[in-house]
């Protein structure tokens, strides 16, 4: 350009340079006001000033352009920036004019509000919101508005996004000049820290009030923290246990490898659960249920170990309880018939390993029920016990005293030389029941005991069962041999021992089915050869087979089967009485046997009264036959049941009289009508003088007591003829007649008697 002035005597800048000239500024100016050779220097110069002071305005104005526009730009620039950064958060941006309208907001927003900027933009922030949110929005306005500064709050919120919590910043937006002109706010979802925030202290709730103790170690098992209930259990406090290892609460009471093991099983499956003995800071040793479990980071590496504890000591202490409830008897202590069961099948497993020998002594107390019956339940404990201490004198250390029940006992005893050694224990078992026992009442009380015996192997029982099945054999045949004894078992005791169980159940079903019936066997009058009177016995149509009572009464009486079915007996006699008076059969009397149980079941008059209703037949057409036994052990108890019995009006006799232990002084007691002299009396008549004066002195005894005598089993001519000269009121046996059905008897009775020889 210097180069174009000097050549030129007129120099306009052309377009290109007067944009140089522009961006040169005030050198371009002056560089543009060179004198012009033809013209006045005036001229010239006012031409350059014009020309210079057009060019400053311009310039001015050029300038302030440039400057707007590149204000306007930078704006441009910093609102996009804005915008950028606004839209690319997650937080809501927004501002607000004072009359909380919105004046902008960014994408956050208008998510959170499900509506475009185009929706929101001028419309107060309140309107998208309803209470009690917009009500929260208005008065954090006004706080900033009232306050001037920065409002911040944490809240939940319904926004389009569902109820969240945010963390709502608010604050003033002013003018320049310092005017408050509207609010802003920037709004965190703080949602998930929230729930972060609760999860955790749930779990801190959690940790410190449960119930379970927990141990939190290091990645070395060093303690980092405990929760109350650690304290509360072992009594270690945090400052006590924290930096040590759960070391520090073991007992003793395990070993190394119990340890080793237990860390193994957590290196290997990441836990290990169990039951281990710890002790507490008190020294006491208790009982817990631990879990460990290993947490491991997203490496996979264990960063910490987890201890949760239960402290078991009740639960074991009622464990305990349980199975002594469950295992004991709880009057003697000693083992009951399930844990003897367990023991008897130990026992059997060892002896056979060991090839040794095994008894099982099964022992009943004879007379225990006098005992409780007559002074009474606490009596009969006192009773127990003492025989218990007895028994366990007797007992050696490894073999085992139990009580199956009532007054049996059982003794499961090794046997070390042979079955001569049970003999022995068995001996030494009576003699100690045996010996009177002082209660503490002051009484002194005699029993006895039966006992039986199965050996093994030598019976050939494996089992738990079939060796008490067999003892028990045993000491049915104890008892039948006369108590106070011991019988060992045989095979032939083992095949009557099935036997019996499958009559007594065959038995059962026979009453429901009416298998029973009645025989009837006439008591003639000795005299006159007269029926005066029939005994109904029992019979069971089993199949073909008609079994006599001998073989199923025995069992039916080791049950209440006897009740049953002694019942029916005298409903059937009832029955047949007032079948028999239908038919214009006057007979004067049926007789029925009366068992042991029967007698003592205490109801026996209730039940012959209701049978004497319910046929509308006269109870002294009836008559019952009880034996002296039944009255020996309570004869008490047995006279005041007679009374009763004889109150309803049926006659009463003496069956089997002579064969029993029977008082004498007490025969004048029972209110019984007549006394019927045993068979195996009336069988010595045949033998002569000797042989029949047992029957000659209880017809003279009768008689003096004014009770009408009777003869049972009357076989021959001879004994008939005899028993008449004696004065015996009444005859009955074979020779006479059998025992007959009812309608066989009723043509013997319609000819009126029998023959009298
Ligand atoms: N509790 C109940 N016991 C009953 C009942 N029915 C019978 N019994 C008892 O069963 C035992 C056996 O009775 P059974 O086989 O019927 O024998 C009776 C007669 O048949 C038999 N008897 C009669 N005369 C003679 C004879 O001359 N010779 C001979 N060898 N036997 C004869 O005696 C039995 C009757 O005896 P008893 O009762 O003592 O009068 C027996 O003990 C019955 O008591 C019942 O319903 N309930």
């Amino acid at each position: 350009m210097a180069r174009d002035l000097a050549s030129k005597t007129f120099w306009r800048p052309t377009g290109a340079a007067m944009l140089v000239g522009m961006a040169g500024g005030l050198a371009w100016l002056l560089a543009s006001g060179r004198l012009q050779p033809g013209l006045a220097s005036g001229v010239a110069a006012l031409a350059v000033v014009t020309v210079g002071v057009f060019g400053l305005q311009q310039r001015r104005a050029l300038l302030a352009a440039r400057r707007e526009r590149a204000e306007q730009a930078e704006k441009l620039r910093a609102l996009n920036l804005l915008d950028a950064i606004s839209n690319s958060t997650p937080d809501i941006i927004f501002t607000e004019d004072l009359q909380g309208r919105f004046t902008f907001v960014n994408q956050a927003t208008c998510r959170a509000l499900g509506q475009p900027a185009a929706a929101v933009l001028g419309r107060e922030a309140g309107a998208f919101f309803s209470n009690p949110d917009r009500e929260r929005i208005a008065a954090l306005n006004a706080a900033v508005i009232e306050s001037g500064g920065i409002v911040a709050s944490e809240g939940e919120m319904t926004t389009a996004l569902g109820r969240r919590w945010y963390l709502c910043t608010l604050g003033p937006l002013r003018e320049p000049d310092g005017r408050l002109s509207g609010v802003f706010g920037v709004v965190h979802d703080i949602t998930e820290r929230r729930r972060q925030q609760e999860h955790q202290r749930q779990w801190a709730q959690a940790f410190e009030s449960t119930r379970d103790g927990v141990i939190i170690c290091d990645a070395r098992a060093h303690i980092e923290s405990v929760n109350r209930a650690f304290t509360e259990i072992t009594g270690y406090t945090p400052d006590d246990a924290i930096g040590h290892t759960p070391a520090l609460l073991h007992s003793g009471r395990h070993d190394a490898a119990f340890y080793r093991e237990l860390w193994a099983g957590v290196a290997r499956s990441g836990h290990w659960r169990g039951e281990i003995w710890n002790r507490r800071k008190d020294g006491e040793i208790y009982p817990e249920w631990l879990t460990i479990s290993a947490v491991r980071d997203e490496a996979g590496v264990v960063t910490n170990y987890v201890g949760v504890f239960t402290d078991i000591t009740r639960v074991k202490r009622d464990e305990a309880e349980l199975q002594r409830l469950a295992n004991y008897d709880p009057l003697t202590e000693l083992p009951n018939r399930r844990l003897l069961h367990t023991r008897l099948e130990h026992a059997l497993a060892r002896a056979a390993r060991r090839g040794g020998r095994l008894a099982l002594f099964y022992i009943d107390l004879d007379g225990f029920k006098t005992v409780n019956d007559s002074l009474g339940h606490p009596a009969g404990d006192e009773l127990l016990i003492g025989i218990t201490r007895r028994f366990q004198d007797r007992v050696r250390a490894g073999d085992t005293l139990g009580r199956p029940g009532g007054d049996e006992f059982l003794v499961i005893a090794e046997l070390l030389h042979g079955p001569q050694d049970a003999a022995v224990l068995a001996q030494d078992l009576l003699a100690a029941v045996a010996r009177p026992l002082a209660l503490a009442g002051g009484q002194e009380v005699y029993v006895t005991a039966s006992i039986g015996i199965s050996i093994f192997p030598d019976d050939g029982c494996s089992d738990a069962t079939a060796m008490l099945r067999d003892a028990d054999a045993a000491l049915y045949r104890a008892k039948e041999q006369g108590r106070n004894g011991f019988c060992f078992f045989t095979h032939e005791l083992n095949r009557q021992a099935v036997a019996k169980l499958e009559t007594e159940v065959a038995l059962r079903h026979a009453l429901q089915r009416g298998e029973l019936l009645l025989h009837y066997q006439p008591k003639v009058c000795a005299a006159s050869g007269r029926i005066v009177g029939a005994e109904a016995l029992l019979r069971w149509q089993r199949g073909d087979e008609l079994v006599p009572p001998g073989r199923f009464i025995p069992i039916a009486e080791q049950s209440s089967l006897i009740l049953d079915i002694g019942a029916w007996v005298i409903d059937e006699a009832c029955a047949q009485q007032a079948r028999w008076q239908a038919l214009g059969l006057a007979m004067p009397r049926i007789a029925v046997n009366v068992a042991a149980r029967q007698f003592a079941a205490g109801n026996l008059d209730t039940v012959v009264d209701e049978a004497l209703r319910r046929h509308g037949v006269a109870a002294s057409s009836l008559e019952l036959e009880v034996t002296e036994s039944m009255l020996v052990d309570t004869p008490a108890a047995g006279i005041e049941m007679l009374g009763r019995l004889k109150e309803t009006g049926v006659r009463l006799s003496l069956d089997d009289f002579g064969t029993g232990y029977s008082s004498l002084a007490y025969l004048r007691q029972f209110p019984i009508d007549a006394l019927k002299i045993d068979k195996s009396f009336v069988d010595q008549i045949d033998a002569g003088p000797e042989g029949s004066a047992i029957v000659d002195a209880v017809i003279a005894l009768a008689h003096r007591l004014g009770l009408t005598v009777v003869a049972e089993g009357v076989e021959t001519a001879a004994q008939q003829a005899y028993l008449r000269r004696q004065g015996c009121d009444e005859l009955q046996g074979f020779h006479l007649a059998r025992p007959m059905p009812a309608h066989a008897f009723e043509a013997l009775w319609a000819g009126g008697e029998v023959a009298v020889g």
